[in-house]
């Protein structure tokens, strides 16, 4: 997983015109992780979040889905569902890669609807650098500041503590224009 993750991670910076992404070396086997994700059914509503809408802190994200469905992705300010594909891996790019791309690639929103009947289970690989990485742009001018993972890592459960959400990149952006 942590090949295919930096293959693709490379891949996405080549076709920036970059020959690395710059962070092959500080992401290993102690700073990535996967996550078994299960999300039991709720006969009551069809409407209630297995996960709430989110980005993810990383630089992508391998995700593989069960056959239940329920992801589902923001694109062009609709919602769209993720329908299962039992022979394919969802990729998803992270907060990260969106920092680094300098917002040429895009942090993908997504969430997780329960299933009214069914047990759905997901597994999740984050692509993390080292919580001393300096996560700066490839290219200048910057849109946001430099930052190392571990201090994105601590604003965002700051922020979640004080405001009941995540904020993430906005909070980075050198000119605070959406704050
Ligand atoms: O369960 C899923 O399909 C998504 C999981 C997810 O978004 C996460 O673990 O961050
Ligand atoms: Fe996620």
């Amino acid at each position: 997983m942590s090949e295919l993750a930096t293959t693709l991670a490379g891949a996405l910076a080549e076709s920036l015109g970059y020959d690395s992404w710059g962070f092959p070396e500080s992401c290993n086997k102690s700073t990535c992780f996967l996550r078994l994700n299960h999300y039991p059914p709720c006969p009551f509503s069809s409407d209630i979040f297995g996960l709430m809408p989110h980005t993810d802190s990383d630089f992508l994200t391998i995700l593989n889905q069960d056959q239940v469905g329920g992801l589902q992705l923001m694109k062009d300010s609709k919602w769209v569902a993720v329908k299962p594909n039992p022979s394919a891996l969802i990729v998803n790019i992270g907060d990260l890669f969106q920092a680094w791309s300098n917002d040429v690639y895009k942090s993908v929103e997504h969430k997780v609807m329960i299933n009214s009947k069914r047990d759905r289970y997901s597994i999740a690989y984050f692509l993390c650098p080292s919580y001393e990485s300096t996560i700066g742009s490839c290219k200048k001018p910057s849109i946001y500041k430099d930052f190392t993972f571990g201090e994105y890592r601590k604003q965002v459960q700051e922020d979640v503590k004080t405001t009941g959400q995540k904020i993430g990149l906005p909070r980075f952006l050198l000119q605070n224009i959406s704050l």
